[in-house]
């Protein structure tokens, strides 16, 4: 490992230890990146498939308007909603995949963490439905009831008519389905009257697929996001791979596929093919293929022991003093959980709340915790003003908080594509030079996990030193 360059951070006006910084060059940054999965099947002789791949390297500049782009496909009043809430220009993986959507193309969007993608399957979305027929046209499938909590919110927001147009005929409806919620409510809902759209999580669809109360038959366009994760999660997978072949025919809907991390991305492309789970010319568009992670990123690490973690994440926030950040903590183990111990999340937000002298809120959202305090917490940050989120993987995928400047891994992430999408919690205004951090706090045997995630995902972390 080269060490390049040592220099001081500017911390000088700040009580706290200042931290002096390491460059150390990734010289071994490889450019495949893949970790896991989806399928576990031998190849066979007859597995080549035509990859429809559209990638680019560069960032070209965009020479159409989001609503030039969108013009004759989506409706007017969507797309004045859309430009009065402030998307005027499209983002990179806007330019590239909608133009092959609205095509009607089957399509897999790969593109980095707060790049736009929910804007653009929702776009298509409002580009297929007939808001005057009454069925289920468009499904989205998330893996976490916030994620959707999220995207049924744009969706609301694009949908609502702005003012001044007329309330024509019907208006489109928007469902969220999601763990948690009440299924009664809802079962009633999908008799009288069916949403045009529906947000929903995979095992709360399943219920109600299971129990009959909603058929897949009218839906012409199936969204997936979250994609990679939903098929690694081993109590999704099955439901999901039902929802694509059993429920409903790739032929007979457009389908699409959206996460920033599609680790072996080949396989999967071969996968959807050979499991019908897309029809056979579906494309992926791959944006930024080699720069995985937004790029005005800056990822530090310091090395510590176990007993001084606690410590130097105090002292690395008093002296970064974030506009916001999260703190991304291990789960606890089921052996902590039966020896009865406290799990590490309530460890930090307990030390912080009693250490931690700033203007920050201190909050806490992880799995254990029940539906209301986990809507509870985000609300609390949604509402603006400066935190810090101590918060397990829940928080990882997908969930967008425009402001958040500092993310902390107090607990190293479990693999390469985990720390990606925790970085991604940040970088998440398109159009912003706002500089960024993640900062990740290891022991010294971890340097080698880390590194190792420095190579998949091709970026060069700095050392910070007390
Ligand atoms: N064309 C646009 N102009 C301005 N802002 C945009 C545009 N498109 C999306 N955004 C904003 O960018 C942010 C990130 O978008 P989004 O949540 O869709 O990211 P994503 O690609 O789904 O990220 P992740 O992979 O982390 O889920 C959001 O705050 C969204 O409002």
């Amino acid at each position: 490992m080269d060490t390049h360059a040592v220099f001081s951070l500017s911390l000088s006006n700040l009580p706290f230890p200042k931290f002096r910084v390491i460059r150390h060059h990734n010289k071994h940054a490889s450019s495949s990146y893949s970790s896991s999965s989806y399928i576990h099947h031998s190849r066979s002789k007859h597995s080549v498939v035509n990859l429809n791949r559209v990638s680019s390297f560069t960032t070209p500049k965009a020479l159409l308007s989001l609503k030039e782009i969108c013009e004759g496909h989506v409706p007017n009043h969507v797309l004045r909603r859309m430009e009065d809430v402030g998307y005027v220009m499209p983002t990179d993986v806007q330019t590239q995949a909608l133009p092959s959507l609205f095509s009607g193309r089957d399509c897999i969007i790969h593109a980095q963490t707060g790049s736009g993608k929910t804007l653009t399957y929702l776009l298509l979305i409002f580009s297929i439905i007939n808001t005057t027929k009454s069925s289920v046209q468009a499904l989205v499938l998330v893996p976490t009831r916030e994620l959707g909590i999220q995207v049924t919110k744009v969706a609301r927001m694009l949908a609502s008519k702005p003012s001044g147009v007329e309330e024509d005929q019907k208006s489109c409806t928007i469902m969220a389905l999601l763990d948690g919620g009440t299924l009664k409510r809802h079962k009633s809902w999908l008799k009288a009257e069916p949403p045009t759209i529906v947000i929903a999580t995979v095992a709360s669809l399943s219920q109600m697929l299971e129990r009959q109360f909603f058929m897949l038959q009218s839906v012409r366009v199936l969204v997936v996001d979250e994609v990679d994760f939903i098929f690694n999660s081993s109590k999704q997978t099955s439901s999901l791979r039902k929802l694509l072949n059993s429920y409903s025919s790739c032929n007979n809907r457009q389908t699409v596929f959206a996460s920033a991390s599609i680790p072996q991305h080949r396989r999967f492309v071969h996968d959807c093919v050979q499991q019908k789970w897309t029809k056979s010319d579906v494309v992926h568009i791959h944006v930024s293929p080699v720069e995985p992670m937004p790029s005005r990123l800056c990822h530090r690490f310091i090395i510590c022991d176990t007993k001084r973690k606690l410590e130097t994440l105090l002292s690395l926030i008093q002296s970064d003093a974030p506009e916001s950040g999260i703190i991304f903590v291990g789960e606890q183990s089921e052996k902590s959980k039966k020896a009865g111990n406290s799990p590490s999340t309530s460890l930090v937000s307990d030390f912080l709340k009693a250490s931690y002298q700033g203007s920050l809120d201190i909050f806490l959202l992880e799995d254990d915790m029940n539906f209301n305090s986990r809507a509870a917490s985000l609300l609390e940050v949604r509402k603006g003003g400066g935190y810090l989120l101590v918060a397990t993987d829940i928080a990882a995928r997908g969930v967008d908080l425009p402001e958040m400047s500092h993310i902390y891994n107090f607990d190293l992430p479990r693999t390469a594509t985990d720390y990606l999408h925790r970085a991604g919690r940040t970088c998440r205004k398109p159009f912003s030079d706002m500089k960024c951090s993640v900062t990740t706090i290891i022991v010294p045997e971890e340097r080698f996990v880390l590194q190792k995630y420095e190579n998949e995902l091709m970026f060069n972390c700095e050392e910070l030193i007390p």
